[in-house]
């Protein structure tokens, strides 16, 4: 067992379906069992030292976890309450074995929650079984645990808080759990690192329940992207700013010039030999009157030329969609963001020439960006964002990378990565910009590079660059080359 947090390694992640597949390979290991017993140790490691602990079970095989888990704390004299919201009549068989051998060992099952605040929960009320939001004796049992989380109670949830399902990350009616820590049993799930799953799972630790790698038998649904990511490129001794590429930024419309600016100065920082400005506010002056390294558009290199990457869109207002004609016909590399995305998703005419594009292209949607480029809305895209990202990858032929907590990266015939970095600071205006000038930036020196990694190397610098508060778009460059800036 052992806890995931930073330095973290790549993981596979596994869905329902494929969780169980690979349970079913290893019937002949007593997994609940085990399963069990890393819940109780766990749970001993974070019991503070006095009051009741109330182990919550449910009606399927996470309830069995559950009741596996009270048998080892009452057998070491620890506080237990545990209660059953199901008919012990109707459990599945090792559940239905693990409440036999609780009974024996003397073990109270109370159909009810406790009367008085517990110090520790543990929430092993639904698993990976979970199919519709949680009624009857189960919902009021999560009601349970919303009031006593309220009250202080610490919350360990087993594989997943209870209402979050596992392969997209949904919670599923009002009272899904907020743990305070998951412990992840066989498999680590997608839908505890995306969508609404970062903010109801906590620290999440993972048990392979002494299972070796699936491996080959069963490819993994998507990969939990690891701190490798976050290892800057060695850069050559002989490097000059003509081998480092350059970035042409086209958007920064009358008042939205920031966003530009904002792009231009992350992919200067990133790496890039040369960063050119095309500034569609048309204002007289330099580019940037506080970074004085950024050129404006005008004796830049054609964006044809493929040591040259084109990022369009930030701060692109309706005047971006003029450009893109040329810039979807000719741009050797090209980054999508914001307005551009919109302009795209508004043409139909558009939206043929980027299919049509047969140079490599990244698109950065944030959620509402992703909803109208595949015309649907954003709970639909919330609602299953690895489908979502990867949809937009095969619809437009592009590398994705679909923004906010869990930030999903996909790519045509590539396997989707999740991000586990980047927090609520980065809510915040412009660090979007800055994420796509940051991609564009690592982008320059390496036209080779596999898009797919780069995309997410450039996410996960972002996204541990945007961990701590307080946090501005401009703070966050400053982190970025700080830590991890070639220049
Ligand atoms: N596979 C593995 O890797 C391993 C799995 N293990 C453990 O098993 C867990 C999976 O067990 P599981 O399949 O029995 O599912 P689980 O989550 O207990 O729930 C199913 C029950 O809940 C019910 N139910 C569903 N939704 C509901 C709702 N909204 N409100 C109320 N009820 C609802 C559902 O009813 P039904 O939908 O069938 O009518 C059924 O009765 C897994 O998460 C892990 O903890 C480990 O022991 C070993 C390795
Ligand atoms: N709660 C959050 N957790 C993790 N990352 C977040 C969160 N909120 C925002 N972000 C990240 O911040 C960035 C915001 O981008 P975007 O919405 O395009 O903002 P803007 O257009 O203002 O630049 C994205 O990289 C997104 O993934």
């Amino acid at each position: 067992m052992r806890a995931l947090h930073p330095p973290l390694e790549r993981m596979p992640l596994y869905g329902a379906a494929s969780s169980r597949a690979i349970e079913r390979q290893n019937t002949h290991l007593p997994l609940m069992e085990r399963a069990g017993l890393a819940v109780a140790k766990l749970a001993l490691a974070l019991w503070p030292g006095s009051g009741p602990i109330w182990v919550a079970c449910g009606p399927g095989n996470n309830g069995g976890d559950g009741l596996v888990a009270a048998r080892w704390l009452a057998a070491h004299g620890l506080p237990v309450h545990v209660s059953l919201s199901a008919d012990a009549g109707a459990l599945p068989p090792d559940a239905a074995a693990a409440h036999a051998r609780a009974l024996a060992a003397g073990l109270p099952i109370h159909a009810e929650p406790p009367d008085t605040t517990p110090a520790l929960i543990v929430d092993a009320l639904l698993g990976l079984g979970l199919s519709r939001p949680p009624a009857g004796a189960v919902a009021a049992s999560l009601h349970g645990v919303a009031k006593f989380a309220a009250q202080g109670a610490r919350v360990l949830a087993v594989d997943l808080p209870s209402g979050l399902m596992a392969d997209t990350g949904t919670a599923l009616g009002e009272h899904t759990v907020r743990a305070d820590h998951t412990l992840s049993l066989l498999t680590l799930k997608p839908g505890l690192f995306t969508g609404a799953g970062r903010a109801h799972a906590g620290q999440v630790w993972f048990d392979d329940l002494d299972v070796s790698p699936p491996g080959a038998h069963h490819p993994a649904d998507a990969e939990l992207l690891g701190d490798d990511a976050l290892r800057p490129m060695p850069r050559d001794a002989t490097a000059h700013k003509g081998s480092q590429g350059s970035v042409r930024v086209v958007g920064g419309a009358a008042g939205m010039e920031g966003a530009a600016r904002l792009a231009a100065r992350a992919a200067l920082a990133a790496g890039a030999g040369r960063v050119y400005l095309d500034a569609l506010s048309n204002a007289p002056g330099p580019a940037d009157p506080a970074w004085p390294e950024l050129m404006r558009a005008g004796a830049e290199p054609a964006v044809a030329q493929p040591g040259v990457v084109t990022l369009a869109g930030c701060g692109g207002g309706a005047a971006i969609a003029t450009h893109l004609p040329g810039l979807l016909a000719q741009a050797a590399r090209l980054v999508l963001d914001a307005d551009a995305l919109n302009a795209v998703a508004g043409s139909a005419a558009l939206t043929s020439a980027l299919q049509a594009r047969t140079q490599p292209t990244v698109l950065t949607p944030h959620p509402l960006e992703a909803a109208r480029l595949l015309g649907c809305t954003v709970p639909e895209i919330q609602a299953d964002r690895l489908r979502a990202a990867q949809n937009l990858a095969e619809r437009y032929g592009c590398s994705v990378v679909l923004k906010g907590s869990g930030s999903v990266i996909a790519s045509p015939g590539h396997r989707l990565g999740v991000c586990p970095r980047g927090s609520a600071a980065l809510a915040s205006a412009g660090t979007g910009d800055v994420l796509a000038g940051w991609l564009a930036g690592l982008w320059a020196p390496e036209p080779e590079a596999d898009l797919h990694a780069l995309c997410g190397r450039a996410v996960s610098q972002h996204g541990a660059a945007g961990e701590a508060l307080p946090l501005r778009a401009s703070t966050l460059i400053e982190r970025l080359s700080a830590t991890l800036g070639a220049a």
